[in-house]
């Protein structure tokens, strides 16, 4: 072919017409390019008129009454969405804030928006008027544009807090809350035949988070001040949602509610300032263990070329103590009620851990000895996978137009990913409403859903969690000496309900009672 088109060229022309035979090749030539011209040209139009991709499907909307209603549904989305979902397909779009909102089922899906293509799928939408003012203008790791300042951030985070030897760094600390914790639970079950186990979870982790945080061991009222703070401002955020509909009326019409917001955060600023600023003090004369305040107080933020200010502080320590509080004190209450609903698993656990412990008086397993102990592991997944504590993972943003499943997703839109589907899909989980740990025994699982997703607790793709490792030390570690410690039981009259309940995170909507005794 390529002999035969070179014929065209105008330097040789003369020589070809002269050349009987040429001509006989040339016309069935010509015949050719011109049929492959004109498919091109028909292929062009008809393409650019069928496959013009849509925005994904969805209901009929009547712009802001939809989202009113919507606004008052948001607590019940879930549900709504199935239904949803099983109309319209894996892919959808609700009208359900200012800008439409894609939600994605599919895990193949997910997979594909945010492992193959994690560059365009890796922004954050724009802080609407309530979270500029939690964040600090997305001056954090979770809300802040996919860009540079995130990334300095991130990577702050993972390489100075969460690295294997830093997190190793604080194993004194762990082992001083879980016999703080095991001593509250021992002096509670003598006087109690139930004991409500939330509580005493939400404090551990807050003296574990807060030691990391601040570098200091606080007693126990600044710590529950702490709590407080935090813990108010988690539980009160959602109910913020309806200031960020048309601020500038709300800032009359609600102007209370405005004012609870920013009551609460000045709240906030009057319990960490004086922590952040007696680490400042603190770190010039470098003393002690490195803790997250210390890494932030010589960063630079390299778009704007300065140290992060006060309120900044402020902002990333309040995220790193709720992201590594709430969600693992709502999975550790949820695998715990799992033990004590199916008494056969926790038997299991505690066998497991017997054979590692030997002939040692003592029930505490050590860190150490976790990676002896794979149906602990399996437990620990499979109570992430059954009742995962966050149901979707934060919205997503995309950066450009992008088509996804045939589908058009413009740019800028919010996507959302359905974290708990994935992990119920019975197509790729056999009966997949019951709690079998037994599931995870065969292979090495992989969380972070890299190859491909099964279920993902944790996101995938390039704003995964970073702090997963750390999560699912501290779920292992408590689980197997809460076990290996007490034998958790109803208590009389008891039962253990599985409902939930949308806070934050997803939490048990009665909370865990247990009876417990000491193991001997
Ligand atoms: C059981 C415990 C935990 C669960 C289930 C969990 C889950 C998640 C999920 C679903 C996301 C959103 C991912 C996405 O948007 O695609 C996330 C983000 C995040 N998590 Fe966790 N997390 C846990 C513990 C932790 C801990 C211990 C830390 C650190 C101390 C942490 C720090 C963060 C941060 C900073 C982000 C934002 C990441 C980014 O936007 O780049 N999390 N987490």
């Amino acid at each position: 072919m390529w002999c035969l088109l070179s014929g065209f060229d105008s330097s040789s022309s003369t020589q070809h017409r002269s050349d009987p035979l040429v001509k006989p090749l040339m016309e069935p030539c010509i015949f050719i390019i011109l049929s492959l011209c004109f498919c091109v040209l028909i292929r062009r139009f008809f393409f650019s008129r069928r496959i013009k991709p849509t925005t994904p499907p969805g209901p009929s909307h009547i712009p802001i009454i939809s989202t009113i209603l919507w606004l008052t549904k948001s607590f019940q989305i879930e549900p709504i969405l199935r239904t949803l979902h099983a109309k319209y397909g894996p892919i959808l779009t609700l009208h359900i804030a200012t800008t439409p909102v894609v939600f994605v089922r599919d895990r193949f899906l997910a997979h594909q928006a945010l492992v193959q293509n994690g560059s365009l799928f890796s922004d954050r939408p724009k802080a609407l008027a309530v979270a500029k003012i939690i964040t600090t203008h997305q001056h954090n790791i979770s809300s802040a544009s996919y860009g540079a300042t995130w990334r300095t951030l991130r990577r702050n985070l993972t390489s100075q807090m969460l690295h294997h030897s830093r997190v190793k760094s604080f194993s004194g600390i762990r082992t001083w809350v879980l016999h703080t914790l095991l001593t509250h639970l021992k002096s509670q079950s003598q006087s109690n035949n139930s004991v409500r186990v939330i509580d005493h979870f939400q404090y551990s982790m807050f003296c574990l988070l807060v030691f990391m945080c601040f570098g200091e061991r606080l007693d126990d009222g600044k710590v529950r001040d702490i709590e407080r703070v935090q813990r108010q401002m988690l539980l009160r955020f959602r109910s913020f949602d309806i200031l960020n509909f048309w601020p500038r009326v709300t800032r009359v019409l609600l102007c209370k509610h405005w004012e609870e917001l920013l009551r609460l955060r000045k709240e906030q600023e009057d319990v960490l300032v004086p922590l952040i600023r007696s680490r400042k003090q603190k770190q010039s004369k470098e003393e002690g263990v490195v803790s997250y305040v210390d890494t932030l107080l010589d960063l630079q933020l390299p778009e704007e070329k300065r140290k992060l200010n006060e309120e900044e502080l402020v902002t990333l320590c309040n995220e790193f103590l709720n992201a590594g509080t709430d969600t693992t004190s709502t999975a550790l209450q949820w695998i715990m009620a799992n033990l004590v609903k199916y008494p056969h698993v926790q038997e299991r656990v505690v066998d497991e851990i017997r054979e590692v412990l030997g002939e040692r008086e003592e029930r505490e397993v050590k860190e150490e000895e976790l990676q002896k102990l794979p149906y602990l592991k399996a437990v620990v997944l499979e109570g992430l996978r059954r009742h995962p504590p966050g149901h979707f993972v934060l919205p997503h943003s995309v950066t450009e137009d992008v088509v996804l499943n045939d589908y058009l997703v413009p740019k800028n839109t919010t996507v959302n990913f359905m974290v708990a589907e994935m992990g119920w899909d019975p197509k790729v989980w056999e009966d997949p409403m019951a709690f079998k740990p037994e599931r995870f025994m065969n292979d090495e699982f992989d969380i972070t859903g890299s190859k491909e997703i099964k279920m993902m607790p944790f996101g995938a793709g390039r704003r995964i969690c970073p702090g997963y490792n750390l999560a699912l030390l501290h779920l292992e570690y408590f689980v197997a000496n809460l076990v290996s410690n007490f034998e958790w039981k109803v208590p009389e009259g008891g039962d253990v309900d599985l409902s939930e309940k949308q806070e934050f995170t997803v939490v048990m909507k009665n909370a865990l009672k247990v009876h417990l005794s000491p193991r001997i």
